[in-house]
């Protein structure tokens, strides 16, 4: 089997792939915390061959995660923001200091539909672009939903947006702080995403296809306008290309990719956009 590790800042995401098949045969989730327990926190080591990890955490709790991989497992590749990888050139001044999972996910992105507006929600909102010709041009990094809601402490960080619930709701004024709270964060997410997105398309005379990720994805996704597919694999698809372990790994085949949206057309983003400085 291949472990494969996301850690975030708030959670470590895992999922365990057969290399015969390129199946998964099981994921879950854990606290970003000190020390990873096997068995436990993790499946059991015994049945792994390999781990690819992607991790934004402190770097203690990064070497103290391979220290104890390498004890169990012959093979541990760790991710890293280079320059250029896959045919994507990063657009940091200081490449290294692009969060990996974003270089993944722009990664993934390129390799599914050529240029593309990779963006992640999770504890943080991170908007990434990459040109056709592979030119990583840089991002947004905005808070995520739940730091938004925690950070103006009105005792509504329990409440949570329900992902089921009607996405037309949550654009109207709320009616108790709970509402008005979370139609606020709803608001200034999905809004910043669609004016990032137009803004960049509109400079770059390019209409991208969009990709979105992260354990906000979906309920993002319900209040964004333009064309998008949700893609909650994109990161792991980032280590399946830097590190191809399977065959249809090595084939280019990335596990749970969506068919490449289809771009919107780019007169569309931009009458979008000249509404937006209209208003
Ligand atoms: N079971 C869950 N536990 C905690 N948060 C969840 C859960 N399911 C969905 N979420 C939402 O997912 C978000 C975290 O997403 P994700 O797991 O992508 O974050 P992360 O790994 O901490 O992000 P980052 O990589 O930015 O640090 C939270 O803001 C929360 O609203
Ligand atoms: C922005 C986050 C927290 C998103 O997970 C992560 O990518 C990170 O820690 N990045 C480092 C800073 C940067 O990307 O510029
Ligand atoms: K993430």
């Amino acid at each position: 089997m291949i472990l494969d590790l996301d850690i975030g800042n708030t959670l470590s995401k895992w999922r365990l792939k057969e290399v015969e098949s390129s199946e998964i045969r099981s994921r879950g989730a854990v606290w970003t915390r000190e020390e990873w327990r096997p068995g436990a926190d993790i499946p059991d080591l015994d049945v792994v061959e390999a781990v690819r990890i992607s991790s934004v955490a402190r770097r203690e709790v990064l070497e103290e995660t391979v220290a104890l991989l390498r004890r169990c497992v012959p093979r541990v590749y760790v991710a890293r923001s280079t320059r250029q990888a896959l045919g994507v050139t990063n657009g940091y001044d200081q490449p290294w200091q692009l969060g990996v999972d974003r270089w993944l996910g722009a990664l993934a992105g390129y390799q599914l539909a050529g240029g593309c507006c990779a963006v992640d929600c999770g504890s943080a909102i991170t908007v990434d672009f990459v040109l056709p010709g592979g030119s990583h041009v840089g991002g947004y990094i905005v808070p995520g939903l739940r730091l938004m809601k925690e950070s103006l402490k009105l005792g509504t960080r329990n409440v949570a947006i329900d992902p089921e619930g009607e996405a037309d709701t949550l654009l109207t004024p709320g009616r108790s702080t709970v509402d008005a709270v979370n139609h606020g964060i709803y608001m200034a997410a999905t809004s910043a995403v669609q004016r990032i997105y137009s803004e960049v398309c509109d400079q770059y005379g390019v209409a991208l296809p969009l990709l979105l990720t992260g354990g906000d994805a979906r309920v993002v996704s319900r209040g964004m306008p333009a064309a998008h597919v949700v893609w909650p694999d994109m990161v792991y698809g980032g280590l399946e290309i830097c590190f191809p372990l399977t065959r249809a790994e090595r084939a280019g085949r990335m596990s749970g990719a969506p068919s490449a949206p289809q771009a919107p057309a780019l007169e569309k983003v931009r009458a979008g956009l000249a509404f937006t400085s209209l208003l």
